[in-house]
Parts: C-alpha cells; sequence; structure tokens
C-alpha cells in the first residue's frame, strides 16, 4: 500500500507559565488534559475514538506510567482511544507528531493527536538510593523481625532529597553550559544572540496583537498569555544583564538569551483527508517528512545541542530541497545562540563538507522568516511542549499564507535533533 497524505487539522495549548508560578499545583497530567480538551472542544471531538494520542514529559513522575494514557481518560475522548508516552527531551513533541503521522501514512490509523507536557514547578523529588533501597528491603520482609532489621539501617543523612538536574547525565554540565561552549566555538556575539531574543519577543507580542493565538490557545488557571513574554524587551536592555552560563571572560549568555524554566502543554490533530473531511475538519498543512539525528557531543568534539544540521541535511536531500526552498524557518529557541549557531553551521562550507560530508554548504536562511510569530524565547520552553507548539504554529502560519513549506528544526537533551516539513495544502 503506498503511503497516504497526512494533514495537521489543528492544535491547542494552555498559555505557557514560568515555573514556580501559576501552575504551581498543576501536574503534567492536569496540563495535558486541558490541552486535549481544549482541542476536543475546538474541533467538536467530543466522545470521538481516535486512532492514537502519542505525548509525553521529560521530567515525569514515578507514578506517571503511562501519563497520556491517564491524561486521555481524565478527558473528554472516548476512553476507547490508545495512548502511549513517547520522551524524545525537547523534541518529544515534534518526535510525537512524525511518529503519528507515519501511522496515519501507513493507514494504521486515521486520526490521532501527538504533544507533550512538562512543569519544572512540579518535578519530582528523589529520595537517596540507599534510604530507597532500605525501604524496599522493609517492603520485602515477611517477618517483624525482618523489617525492624532493614530499618536499623536507615540514617539521618539519607534523608535529603534530591533535585532533577538540568544537566547532562554524562557529562554533568548544564544544557546552558555546553551550549556556552558551543557559543564561543562559533564565535556568537551577545549583540547577535540579545538581537535574537529582543525580536523572538517583538514578534511573540505582535501576533498576540494580531489574534494569530486566538484559536491555538485555550486559558487555564486564570492565565490566557505566555507569561514570559515581555515586549519591551529591546537588545539595549538585555544588553545589561549579567551572564549565566559558560561564566568568565567572554560569557555571553543570560537570563534574557536563554530560555527560563516554564510549565504548558500542547497538543496537535493529525489525520488523513477522508477523515478530516468526515468530520468537515479543514486541512491546515500537510505534514511532508521528519528526521532525527544524533551527534557524539561525549567523544566527538560535537556541540551537544548541534543535531539539527545533521538531521536537516538528511531531511532536505531526502526530498529533494535545498535550505532555500522554504517560506517559514521555526527554529526552537533553547537558547538565542543555539540557533545561531545552527545557521552558522549551515552557512559554513568547512562544516557542511566535514561533517555532512557535502560538496557545497547549505546555505543561509531568509532571516525575515525566522521564527516569525517568536519563539521559546518569548513563548517560554515546557520541554516536551515545545514541538506541539510549534507544529500548531507553523501549520496555521502556511494555511493563512495559502502556500510554500515550513521547516521545523528543534535540539534535544542527549545530543540529538528533531527536524520537519509542513507544506501548504
Ligand atoms: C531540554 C532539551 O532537550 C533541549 C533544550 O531546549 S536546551 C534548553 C533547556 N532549557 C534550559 O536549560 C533552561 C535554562 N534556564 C534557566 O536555567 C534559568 O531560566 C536561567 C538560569 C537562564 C535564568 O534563571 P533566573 O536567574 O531565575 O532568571 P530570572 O530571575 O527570570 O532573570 C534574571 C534577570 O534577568 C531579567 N530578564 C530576563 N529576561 C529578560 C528580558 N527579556 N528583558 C529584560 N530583562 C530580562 C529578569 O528580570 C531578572 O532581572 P532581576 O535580577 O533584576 O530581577
Amino acid at each position: 500500500m503506498s503511503p497516504r497524505d497526512v494533514y495537521v487539522l489543528g492544535g491547542n495549548r494552555i498559555p505557557f507559565v514560568r515555573s514556580g508560578g501559576k501552575y504551581l499545583k498543576a501536574s503534567n497530567q492536569d496540563m495535558l488534559t486541558a490541552a486535549i480538551d481544549g482541542l476536543v472542544s475546538r474541533h467538536d471531538l467530543s466522545g470521538e475514538r481516535l486512532g492514537e494520542v502519542a505525548a509525553g514529559a521529560v521530567i515525569k513522575h514515578a507514578r506517571d506510567f503511562n501519563l497520556t494514557r491517564e491524561s486521555v481518560l481524565g478527558s473528554h475522548l472516548s476512553p476507547q482511544t490508545p495512548a502511549y508516552d513517547v520522551q524524545q527531551a525537547c523534541g518529544t513533541g515534534l518526535e510525537a507528531t512524525i511518529l503519528v503521522a507515519n501511522k496515519i501514512a501507513l493507514g494504521q490509523v486515521d486520526s490521532a493527536i501527538a504533544g507533550g507536557t512538562d512543569t519544572t514547578s512540579d518535578a519530582p523529588l528523589a529520595i537517596n538510593d540507599d534510604l530507597r533501597r532500605t525501604l524496599m528491603m522493609v517492603n520485602y520482609a515477611k517477618t517483624p523481625q525482618q523489617r525492624l532489621k532493614a530499618l536499623t539501617k536507615i540514617r539521618p543523612g539519607q534523608f535529603a532529597p534530591e533535585q532533577p538536574k538540568n544537566a547532562e547525565p554524562r557529562t554533568g554540565l548544564a544544557m546552558g553550559d555546553h551550549q556556552a561552549i558551543t557559543t564561543k566555538e562559533w564565535g556568537i556575539s551577545r549583540e547577535a544572540q540579545d538581537e535574537l531574543a529582543a525580536l523572538s519577543h517583538q514578534n511573540l507580542a505582535a501576533a498576540y496583537g494580531r489574534g494569530f493565538f486566538d484559536d491555538l490557545v485555550t486559558p487555564y488557571l486564570g492565565v490566557s498569555k505566555d507569561n514570559n513574554l515581555r515586549p519591551d524587551s529591546t537588545p539595549e536592555k538585555l544588553a545589561k544583564l549579567k551572564p549565566v552560563f559558560g561564566k568568565g571572560e567572554g560569557a555571553t549568555m543570560t537570563a534574557g538569551n536563554s530560555t527560563p524554566l516554564t510549565d504548558g502543554a500542547s497538543v496537535v490533530l493529525l489525520g488523513s483527508a477522508d477523515w478530516a473531511q468526515e468530520r468537515k475538519l479543514t486541512p491546515l498543512a500537510r505534514f511532508v517528512d521528519g528526521e532525527t539525528a544524533a551527534v557524539d557531543y561525549v567523544h566527538g568534539g560535537e556541540g551537544l545541542l548541534m543535531a539539527p544540521p545533521y538531521a536537516i541535511a538528511r531531511l532536505l536531500q531526502r526530498n529533494g530541497l535545498t535550505l532555500q526552498d522554504f517560506e517559514f524557518y521555526e527554529f526552537h529557541e533553547a537558547f538565542a545562540s543555539t540557533v545561531l549557531c545552527h545557521l552558522a553551521a549551515m552557512e559554513s562550507p568547512e562544516f557542511c563538507k566535514e561533517r555532512l560530508g557535502l560538496d557545497e554548504p547549505l546555505g543561509s536562511v531568509d532571516r525575515s522568516k525566522l521564527n516569525v510569530n517568536g519563539s521559546s524565547l518569548a513563548a517560554g520552553h515546557p520541554f516536551a511542549a515545545t514541538g506541539g507548539r510549534i507544529v500548531a504554529s507553523l501549520a496555521k502560519m502556511l494555511h493563512e499564507k495559502g502556500s510554500g513549506r515550513g521547516l521545523i528544526s528543534i535540539c534535544a537533551a542527549g545530543g540529538q535533533g528533531v527536524v520537519a516539513i509542513l507544506e501548504a495544502v
């Protein structure tokens, strides 16, 4: 059977909120359920049995065995909708989109929701390994004597909780500190980073101003807009902030040109042409293709967040496209310098030849087509939810434009990158 066309039919997210704020009491499950229900209500899907829902969170509690299934059970979708968790760090939402799009293309399902959620406000605290093992022994104990014996192994020092770290397990370095190394390697200036960050805020503010998010964002817990947005951000104001990553001489990465820790959830609805037609849903964009790459940032001398150019090169080649064949570029702004390093790498003849194996560099992108409605620096970045935000926004942009393609690029922890192409219909 030849693959079918797959369409993005809609998207929804709750406003993204800075960590430790308005969503302090919301769990990942609460937020993902709210994002799904906003989509269900907007597209009249109440009681509908979809082909499947694939979503996930980067930071989960141990009790969240299948967070996505629980969120579906708590939503207004039919409980007969299968659902499962996906985890690909910051690429989770996009990886989930690629997964379900491929299943729709193969005819395995006709419709699906993909998405993600994350909260650093409700992050799990782990207990000390020794204490955990002792408590397990207490559980296994068959007699009161055995239980007492196990309990005597507990020491007061074991009670300090362990917080999840925003650091790479293999290097112990924070993602920001990894990126600071790459920023220096590529010679990305502070001015260029602050300029990109200010533009992200200005573009997001303008998009809210013209109502772009009216049918993409559902108010939640009294919040109606991403609260990291600072429309008054200018390069001059950002230039005053102190570096927070890669400290020392020449440090350029600040709280203003790095994403904040954020809470939020997002989902997108995908389906075949027949399914969309039966439900009178308008296809916003066609899902063309997706690719994931990984780099050896531990031994291979490549930057932690540099996988996207590798994935983009393979995706373009497979689809017979050049980097310039796009109307929109949606490049996740993990840090302003991540985007700038990717752009510089794709312009570099040496990088493209030696690392990507290309005869010619991929070249430059028209910067007026980059993140035109703002990106993660302004909206915030609830890790797994960023992919859904981008897919839904890009599909709507292509629908509004009526022609052209859009390229999505998301860097992910673990030295990975997920990229995809959407096309106007
Ligand atoms: C995970 C993956 O797979 C891949 C990826 O995406 S990698 C990216 C993952 N994300 C991260 O690593 C998140 C990194 N972020 C952080 O750890 C923290 O947000 C941070 C260390 C960067 C900053 O934390 P913080 O110091 O608490 O920030 P915050 O207090 O909000 O801001 C510091 C100052 O900058 C100011 N500021 C921030 N943004 C500003 C802006 N746009 N304009 C003007 N001022 C701004 C704040 O007002 C604040 O000023 P005061 O000190 O005068 O109050």
